[in-house]
């Protein structure tokens, strides 16, 4: 069930300093279940299109529904929750405190604070002042308030921006529960090795333009990258394995060379041809990271 739609979104500041969109005729949808990620450098048109997801800001041109409803409206916001960029919390409350507090704006019983502290870790710090707290610690009370009552739609705003890497772990297996409960999931990111490994689908802006959109092996099949063939010789075996592969450059004691993705299995034949000269080989496809590089630059 498609939970987001976005039809040739279009979003134009009235005080925009250059007068270009900020978003320009942007189509995209969100099944339920589904983890999409938003890339695109500073001032791609990320937040912006999050804006008006949430109906904080009126749209310029094209339509937006969430389940069929209108961004902002009393139902969409029952139905989606938000977590900003930079959350900011009252630092004498405790997290308890704040949980209830945002509770009872939503609508919810302040006895299910605890149950949402102890899903994001904080049960144990649920008394304790929120000045007291770590980033990570902060940006998880951020995480609690965006999950009171089941969202359809969760919107994060680099959610995992300044924690550390078990912290960003953590946080995207909570997201990985919610999704397989079929809560639709779109979030900004600059970590791309994240993405990559734990999201379903990745659109990047570029000036405010979707440039692309897919699977990370529909962007890898339409960037169409080389692969990255690496091998360790044998020790005194370093002169025959260039002989072997006069295409490859030595670094740091490896060599490697590219080669076209359809080339792979010929590539293999003469790894395993030349397995008495090879130590250790690996055939890497293109990152998100390259990938990414490469959309970039032909979109700029
Ligand atoms: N309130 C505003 N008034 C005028 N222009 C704005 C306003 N907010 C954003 N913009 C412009 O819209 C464009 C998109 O900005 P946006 O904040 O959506 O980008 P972003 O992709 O979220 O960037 P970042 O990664 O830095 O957060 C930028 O050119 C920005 O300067």
């Amino acid at each position: 069930m498609t939970i987001l739609t976005l039809s040739h979104l279009t979003k134009r500041y009235d005080k925009a300093a250059s007068g270009a969109a900020a978003l320009d005729d942007v189509s995209l949808s969100i099944s339920a279940g589904e983890r999409v990620a938003l890339l695109g450098h500073n001032g791609a048109g990320k937040s912006t299109l999050m804006k008006c997801v949430l109906g904080l800001i009126p749209t310029s041109a094209g339509a937006i529904s969430i389940a069929g409803h209108a961004p902002g409206s009393a139902v969409a916001r029952a139905l989606v929750s938000y977590l900003p960029e930079s959350a900011a919390f009252h630092p004498a409350l405790t997290g308890r405190e704040q949980i209830r507090h945002y509770l009872r704006l939503r609508g919810g019983h302040v006895r299910d604070a605890d149950a949402l502290l102890d899903r994001v870790g904080l049960l144990e710090a649920a008394g304790r002042r929120i000045g007291t707290y770590s980033k990570g610690m902060r940006q998880r009370v951020g995480l609690a308030q965006a999950l009171i009552g089941t969202p359809r739609l969760m919107v994060l705003d680099e959610p995992t921006s300044g924690l550390d890497p078990i912290s960003r772990r953590e946080f995207y297996d909570i997201l990985d529960d919610l999704a397989g409960q079929g809560t639709a999931i779109l979030l900004s990111s600059h970590a791309l090795s994240e993405v990559e490994a734990r999201t379903d689908r990745i659109v990047i802006l570029s000036k405010g333009q979707q440039v692309a959109e897919g699977s990370l092996a529909d962007l890898r099949r339409r960037a169409a990258l080389p692969l990255t063939v690496s091998m360790v010789p044998q020790s005194g075996q370093e002169e025959a394995l260039v002989a072997a592969f006069p295409e490859a450059a030595m670094h740091h004691g490896a060599l490697s060379f590219t080669c076209e993705a359809d080339e792979k299995s010929k590539v293999l034949a003469r790894l395993v041809a030349n397995r008495d000269q090879v130590a250790d080989f690996d055939i890497q496809p293109p990152s998100l990271d390259d990938i990414y590089a490469h959309i970039s630059r032909r979109a700029a």
